[in-house]
């Protein structure tokens, strides 16, 4: 059964036809990745997450690892509440998360997703779903490390997806931080898997002196819901 089946907040048979069949090779794959991660299962059954290591990334060079319907639908309706214009994503990969966004974007009027990928295979790939799917217009995928990719923002922001490489998180939010806007929300991906390495992240969001106020959903294995409730530069 597809999983966009149930009824979805996507209106567009096309988007959805390519969503199917994104998620569908990105479930395919989870039978290897199962296998990758069973020494380090206990570690998540015990709340502890897995730990990460960044120096052996290039296993996920052909991964889509993808936000799953679900977070995708939130996503999805969360940019419609906020009628946002202005979305930065973090970590596109094959461009799952991109295409519920830009949907998004779309049907609220016209807008950007900016979204970053540090390989280019799969850069290229992305836009080729993201074209496929109709949506080229609203996506900017910016092509390298969004370290770097990022620094050019001059826009307000309305919506993150935080979702590449979890020790990179509070450095790429730091630098999209200052564009995002009161009320602009911050969505993040895997922050029970990835606790170790994501805490200090998940502590910046969730200490009130920063500006946010900060939760952890009980969405696939954690996804933190953040709300910018002041500017950067106010107390
Ligand atoms: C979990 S996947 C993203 C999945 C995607 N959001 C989706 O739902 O389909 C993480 C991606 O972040 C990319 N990435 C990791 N570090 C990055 C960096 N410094 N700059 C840009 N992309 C990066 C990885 O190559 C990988 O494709």
């Amino acid at each position: 059964m597809s999983k966009l089946s149930k009824p979805s907040a996507l209106n567009d048979a096309k988007v959805k036809t390519v969503l199917n069949r994104l998620h569908a090779e990105a479930d395919r794959q989870l039978p290897r990745l199962i296998l990758h991660y069973l020494p380090k299962l206990p570690g998540l059954f015990l709340g502890k997450g897995i730990k990460w290591d960044q120096t052996k990334t290039e296993y996920y060079n052909d991964k889509y690892i993808p936000i799953e319907p679900d977070q995708g639908e939130f996503l999805y309706l969360i940019a419609r509440a906020i009628n946002a214009k202005t979305i930065i994503e973090f970590g596109t990969s094959f461009g799952i998360s991109t295409i519920y966004l830009a949907t998004a974007v779309r049907d609220n009027g016209g807008g950007i997703v900016i979204g970053t990928e540090i390989l280019h295979e799969k850069v290229v790939q992305a836009r080729k779903n993201i074209a496929e799917a109709g949506l080229e217009t609203y996506v900017d995928i910016r092509e390298g490390d969004g370290l770097k990719t990022l620094t050019t923002l001059n826009k307000t922001v309305d919506l993150v997806l935080i979702d590449g490489w979890p020790e990179l998180a509070l450095d790429v939010l730091k630098i999209i931080d200052p564009f995002i806007r009161p009320g602009g929300i911050v969505v993040s991906d895997n922050v029970n898997t990835f606790k170790e390495p994501l805490k200090d992240y998940v502590d910046f969001l969730q200490n009130p002196a920063n500006g946010y106020r900060s939760s952890t959903l009980n969405l696939k294995d954690g996804t933190e819901f953040s709300v910018k409730v002041r500017r950067h530069d106010e107390n």
